[in-house]
C-alpha cells in the first residue's frame, strides 16, 4: 500500500491557526502519514495585492509548521511559477510518486467554488477531495468530497491583515514565530 498523503493548498498569506487545526484533524481522521502544506505562486482565482514575498509565505510556512512531526512543505507550485492549478500540480506529484494515495484539503468555501476548478472532472479522478466545514459557507457540493465536521474557526488570513492594518492584536490567531516574522518584516502595514 503507497503512502497516504494529505494536501493542503493554500496562499497561506499568512498561515494562520486555522490552516494548524484543519491539518491535525484530517491527519487523525484519515489516518494520513503527513500532510503537506503547499502554497500556490499565482492562486486561479484571486488577485494577490499584498506585500509579502513567494519567499515570506514560504518562510512563515515553515515557522508555523516547525514543531510538527508530520507536517510538512511542498514546494512544486512556487517552483513552477505561472498560475497554480491544482489539476497540473497533482499530475505532476503523481507522476513523482505513482504508489502515493493523494488526499486534497480544502474548505467549505473553496468547495462552493469546486465547479469552476480547472480540469474539475479529471482532478476528481486524481484525488479524493476532503471538504471541512467552515462558518458562512455550505458543504454541499455535487462532486465526489467527503466531508468531515471539524470545530468551526471563524479566522481568515484575509482578516488577520486587516487587523494588523488597524493595529489590532493578533497574538493568538497565529502561531507566535509568524506574528514575530511579520512584526520583523512589517509586513501587512504591521510597522
Ligand atoms: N477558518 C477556516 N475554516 C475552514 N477552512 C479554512 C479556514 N481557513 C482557511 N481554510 C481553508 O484552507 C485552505 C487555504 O486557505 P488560504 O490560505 O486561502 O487562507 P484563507 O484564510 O482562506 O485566506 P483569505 O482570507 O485570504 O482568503 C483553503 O482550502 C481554505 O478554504
Ligand atoms: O485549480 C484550480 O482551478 C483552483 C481554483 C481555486 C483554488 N485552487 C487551489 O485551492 C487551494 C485553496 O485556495 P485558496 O485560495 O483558498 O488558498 C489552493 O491550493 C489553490 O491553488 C485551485
Amino acid at each position: 500500500m503507497g503512502k497516504r498523503i494529505g494536501i493542503l493548498g493554500g496562499t497561506f498569506d499568512p498561515p494562520h491557526i486555522g490552516h494548524l487545526i484543519i491539518a491535525d484533524e484530517i491527519l487523525q481522521a484519515f489516518r494520513l502519514e503527513e500532510v503537506r502544506f503547499m502554497p500556490n505562486h499565482l492562486p486561479p482565482h484571486k488577485k494577490k495585492d499584498t506585500d509579502s514575498t513567494d519567499a515570506d509565505r514560504l518562510n512563515m510556512l515553515r515557522l508555523a509548521t516547525q514543531d510538527h512531526p508530520f507536517f510538512k512543505i511542498e514546494t512544486i507550485e512556487l517552483e513552477r511559477k505561472g498560475i497554480s492549478y491544482t489539476y497540473d500540480t497533482m499530475r505532476l506529484l503523481k507522476a513523482r510518486e505513482p504508489d502515493a494515495e493523494f488526499f486534497f484539503i480544502i474548505g467549505a468555501d473553496m468547495a462552493e467554488y469546486l465547479p469552476k476548478w480547472h480540469k474539475i472532472d479529471e482532478l476528481v479522478k486524481l484525488v479524493q477531495f476532503i471538504v471541512v466545514n467552515r462558518p458562512g459557507h455550505r458543504m454541499e457540493t455535487d462532486y465526489p468530497v467527503k466531508k468531515v465536521n471539524i470545530p468551526d474557526i471563524s479566522i481568515s488570513s484575509s482578516v488577520i491583515r486587516a487587523k494588523i492594518e488597524k493595529g489590532e492584536s493578533v497574538r493568538y490567531l497565529l502561531p507566535r514565530p509568524v506574528w514575530e516574522y511579520i512584526k520583523e518584516k512589517g509586513l501587512y502595514g504591521s510597522r
